[in-house]
């Protein structure tokens, strides 16, 4: 006879305003397609926000050995922030409109899929890293990055057409301030566009900032573009968009533990696609392996 194990905790948590994909019941899902054998699910609606995260450190203080993010980047960030450094597992159900953690993890966008690959899990752990204190798994920046957070946190459009709208409609507008970035013992002064610190690879949309970016090895890849214009935003664009930005001659790419900013004006900064606030002093520090996540991660080439 087979070892029968007992059926562990899995707490999902759902936000009922991310994403544009609204109309799906994830709940009927949940009953359709998890194994009710491997998971007891718990289902639990977010009433506002911050309340991922304080759901989250509850369920993982109650012995969940999966808590599953319901929603788009914001909620899985909100959730992953609770459950660092603890021993339940980070579980994605992507429903937002970039899902930039979920696509780096290898984690399908289609739902009943999504839940196919809990009732099987794969289990690793990933780096997270912090700018000013505020954690971030996939992607934190400073600029343009910062200012494009900033008015999309106020927009009530969502989707990747109102987003790439917003961009063009900012662009005319922005004006970059100047800045020392130190990094590894050097300091970098210019006038930034973008100063992008990446965990994961991409932002989300498979707009690849960092392509090359590792998320176990311990080290944050930096992006820095240098003042552009309208020929060459277009270029980086196209970059981003086909995973080649890493060739290009406007984005110059170092990797390391910790980062200083100094600006000698006030920027704008996000923290995986939400606005943060304006600080003229940046600390980005890297936390190695501090979030278990359930995954399809490639194996690494040799
Ligand atoms: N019940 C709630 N009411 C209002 N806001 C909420 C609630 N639950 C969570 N939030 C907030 O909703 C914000 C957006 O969440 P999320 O990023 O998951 O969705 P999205 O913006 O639609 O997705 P994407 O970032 O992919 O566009 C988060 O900052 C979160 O704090």
């Amino acid at each position: 006879m087979e070892p029968t194990t007992a059926p562990e905790k899995a707490c999902f948590i759902l936000n009922p305003k991310s994403g544009v994909r609204s109309s799906i019941s994830v709940p009927d899902l949940i009953s359709e397609h998890l194994d009710t054998t491997r998971w007891t699910p718990e289902i639990i609606f977010t009433e506002y926000a911050g309340h991922a995260t304080e759901l989250a450190r509850k369920a993982a203080a109650d012995g969940a050995r999966l808590v599953v993010a319901v929603g788009g980047d914001g909620t899985v960030n909100e959730v992953a922030r609770g459950l660092k450094d603890t021993s339940s597992a980070l579980g994605i159900l992507p429903k937002g409109s970039g899902n930039g953690l979920a696509r780096h993890l290898g984690i399908p966008l289609d739902l009943p899929q999504a839940l196919a690959l809990l009732n099987q899990p794969t289990f690793h752990h990933i780096d997270s890293c912090s700018i000013n204190d505020h954690p971030f798994f996939c992607t934190a920046g400073i600029g343009f990055d910062g200012l494009v957070s900033s008015v999309f946190a106020k927009s009530t459009k969502r989707g990747l057409s109102s987003y790439i709208q917003l961009v063009v409609r900012e662009f005319r507008n922005f004006k970059s301030e100047a800045a020392t970035v130190k990094i590894n013992d050097r300091a970098l002064t210019s006038d930034f566009f973008v100063v992008a610190f990446a965990n994961a690879s991409q932002y989300g949309n498979n707009a690849f900032i960092a392509p090359m970016a590792d998320i176990q090895d311990g080290l944050i890849d930096v992006c820095l573009i240098r003042h552009v214009g309208v020929a060459e935003a277009i270029q980086l664009g196209y970059g981003l968009m086909t995973k080649q930005i890493a060739h290009s001659n406007l984005a110059e790419f170092h990797t390391c533990s910790t980062v200083f900013v100094q600006s000698e004006g006030p920027q704008c900064f996000h923290a995986d696609g939400e606005f943060m606030g304006q600080a003229q002093d940046f600390e980005v520090q890297m936390f190695p392996k501090s979030l278990e996540v359930v995954a399809a991660l490639e194996p690494k080439a040799k």
